[in-house]
């Protein structure tokens, strides 16, 4: 598991923390429910009690080889309601995708427990997790369940057909995905208007083993878990160069002057609400040490590997670019 992945998690007005053996009992109890497992793919019907027990082993089991992500759903004073979670797959051609899944049990539905869960872990999951993105299916007469989706930022991406084993056949689903864009971009159309033109100068730090600096993009900014060239927002009033200067001082902590940045390229990239024109400067002095003052994560990346680490759809033409010159 990587280090410091938060596992207690806020959704107002719940919590959700890792299962544990304890829960196994009021698990039980709530999942052995026609009404409940009907609707879910994996589980049984009825649901023996050993199962409770061997499913909290097996979520521990995954949190700990970094394959599966589980938690309870509990109530602020921690009485256990529900479960929400994702395995993480990998995909033909390669890349990792999270599989969420969730259930509440029936005295608590019709609180919203499974849409606020479902969206804080699909957050969660794509600002912490080296995924490429979230996949779910609902059978389609699900409607709670598609609705619990939509809320989380997934879009349907078809329909499938899955077997249900409480219900001994294949079921027709809908099937959904979320990536980290779909987290930016409103569920229904944005307002008609004018296009808002986004000016940001981005920095690509060399060190002396001709690595590159990139920074995760933290939780609770657009566009989380994707890594990025450090940089930001041209000011009203400001120089790109100046700009540049006073974001790598505040996201980093480093004192460099205009004069250590030489123009490489830009980015010109329209996003699905607004138009992105992004300088890219290279930089290979400063003074201190990069230092993650806003609770991003840094790597020095090889120009080799810079295609293993998930980026911004616009800074995708840099990778050959740096390749070719590195
Ligand atoms: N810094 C940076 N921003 C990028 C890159 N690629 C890319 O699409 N962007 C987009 O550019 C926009 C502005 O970046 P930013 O969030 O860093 O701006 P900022 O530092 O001023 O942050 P703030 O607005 O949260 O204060 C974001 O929508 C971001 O997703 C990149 O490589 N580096
Ligand atoms: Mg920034």
């Amino acid at each position: 598991m990587p280090d410091s992945l938060p596992l207690m998690l806020e959704a107002p007005p719940y919590r959700l923390r890792p299962l544990h053996p304890t829960d196994a009992t009021t698990l039980h109890h709530l999942v052995n429910d026609w009404e409940v497992v009907r609707m879910l793919s994996r589980p049984p019907f009825p649901y023996p009690r050993e199962l409770a027990d061997e499913w909290i082993a097996a979520t521990q089991a995954m949190h700990a080889r970094g394959d599966g992500y589980h938690f309870a759903i509990t109530n602020t004073d921690g009485s256990f309601i529900g479960c929400v979670g994702l395995r993480i797959e990998a995909v033909p051609g390669g890349g990792r995708v999270g599989q969420l899944g969730y259930w509440v049990g029936r005295p608590h539905w019709g609180r919203g427990a499974a849409r606020l869960a479902a969206a804080r872990v699909t957050r969660w999951a794509l600002a912490h997790l080296d995924i490429t993105c979230l996949r779910a299916s609902a059978a389609q007469d699900n409607i709670a369940s598609i609705k619990v989706l939509e809320h989380a930022g997934f879009r349907q991406t078809g329909t499938d057909s899955q077997t249900f084993a409480a219900r001994g056949t294949e079921l027709p689903v809908a099937t959904f995905e979320a990536t980290r864009t779909d987290m930016d971009t409103p569920v229904s159309d944005p307002a008609p208007g004018p296009r808002r033109l986004v000016l940001v100068a981005a920095g690509a730090l060399i060190d002396a083993q001709n690595r590159i600096l990139l920074a995760r993009r933290p939780e609770g900014k657009s566009m989380a878990g994707l890594w990025e060239f450090p940089g930001g927002k041209v000011e009203a009033g400001e120089t790109p160069e100046a700009a540049l200067v006073r974001e790598l001082h505040e996201e980093l902590g480093l004192d460099l002057s205009r004069a250590c940045l030489a123009p490489f390229t830009f980015a010109s990239h329209a996003y699905p609400t607004f138009d992105l024109l992004m300088p890219l400067y290279l930089c290979r002095r400063w003074q201190g040490t990069p230092t993650p003052r806003e609770g991003q994560k840094l790597a020095w990346v090889e120009a080799s590997a810079l295609r293993d680490y998930a980026m911004p759809e616009a800074d995708l033409p840099f990778i050959p670019l740096l390749q070719a010159l590195l």
